[in-house]
């Protein structure tokens, strides 16, 4: 487990004194996907670098698998690192290295035997798909080709964590896509625990488990990805998901549908299972109650479904109270909009 506890990052000196973080308290789990978004001067490079203290933080403690990281002498420190991978929005290859040579790279820093770094190269290759262009330069790929040799060079110490700053944002839609794929392969293959940032949330919705939200150095709202997206407490977090995310309609809070008598509009969120099953027809069947779906969407968290309808509900008071607690008994969770 990694443990952020109390942290915080003041740059500069004197009157020029600038904080990046304040109080960051986090815990992320081993084999988990943690994201953590924010706007651009939010904090999150400088969080990133503090949890392998490329960036050392001005006050709290760096806790992983139970060892405090800025208690550890500079040899110790060194270690650790090793197992600690990260990649770069832009990838941070070494151009005049052959792929090979970069992937080889941090093996050959630490004098691992010839035979061996030709084995694990190749395995490396193989596994994010660039055996045929081993013995080409990084001027010779794609963004996304160059992104998976930093994915392989990350991996070649056997990290048990990866820390990946803003990955995809220099990526096309597509190749966005087939790289985190690439990322949720490895997380799954060999139970890494991956520690993202983005300021792009379809990036947390396709693949994190967890997901922080960042503003101004503070952490303003965290916890899993299912509930956060749909029920966002923060307006940051609000703002996320209204501007990048087809659901954005739903989280109006708004909604402008012409008034019908003896009526009450809804927002009914499904997660999981639940998605797929028939309670809103067998409840109303049960209190008599009609109804109008006036905008719905149903979508996946990562691999979890989801829905989320408006539902104007038609009957009287009690008749409609009843569907509604009928619905929570279910472990629907409805939201009342007017
Ligand atoms: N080396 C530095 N010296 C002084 N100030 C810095 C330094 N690095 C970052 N900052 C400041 O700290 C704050 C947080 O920066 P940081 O790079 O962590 O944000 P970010 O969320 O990663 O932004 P972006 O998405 O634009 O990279 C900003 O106000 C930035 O100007």
């Amino acid at each position: 487990m990694i443990e952020l506890k109390s942290i915080t990052k003041t740059y500069g000196k004197g009157k020029n004194l600038s904080p990046a973080l304040s109080g960051i308290d986090l815990k992320i789990e081993k084999g988990e996907i943690f994201g953590v978004i924010g706007h651009s001067g939010a904090g999150k490079s400088t969080l990133i670098r503090c949890i392998n203290l490329l960036e050392r933080p001005t006050s709290g403690e760096v806790w992983i698998d139970g060892v405090e990281m800025t208690k550890l002498n500079k040899a110790r420190l060194q270690a650790r690192r090793r197992k600690i991978g990260m990649i770069f929005q832009h990838f941070n290859l070494l151009s005049s290295a052959t792929v090979y040579e970069n992937i080889a790279f941090p093996l050959r820093l630490v004098k691992t035997p010839e035979r061996k770094i030709k084995e694990k190269v190749k395995e490396l290759l193989a596994l994010v798909g660039l055996e045929q262009h081993a013995s080409k330069y990084p001027a010779q790929l794609s963004g996304g080709q160059k992104q998976r040799v930093g994915i392989a060079r990350s991996l070649a110490s056997d990290p048990d964590v990866l820390l990946c700053d803003e990955a995809t944002s220099a990526l096309d839609p597509q190749t966005t896509n087939s790289i985190l794929k690439l990322l949720v392969d490895i997380n799954e293959r060999f139970n890494l625990t991956i520690i993202l940032i983005t300021h792009e949330m379809h990036v947390i919705q396709s693949i994190c488990d967890k997901v922080a939200v960042i503003h101004r150095g503070g952490i303003v709202e965290q916890g899993a990805v299912t509930n956060v997206f749909l029920k966002p407490q923060h307006e940051v977090t609000r703002d996320f998901i209204l501007n990048e995310s087809n659901n954005a309609e739903l989280l109006t809070t708004s909604w402008t549908a012409p008034n019908v008598p003896n009526s009450l509009t809804v927002k009914v969120s499904f997660l999981g299972d639940k998605t797929y099953e028939s309670i809103l027809s067998q409840t109303v069947r049960q209190t008599g109650v009609d109804f109008a779906i006036l905008q719905g969407t149903i979508s996946t968290l990562k691999n979890v479904p989801y829905g989320q309808l408006i539902v104007r509900f038609e009957g009287t008071e009690g008749d409609i109270t009843r569907t509604i607690d009928g619905l929570t008994a279910e472990g629907l969770d409805v939201e009342v909009i007017n």
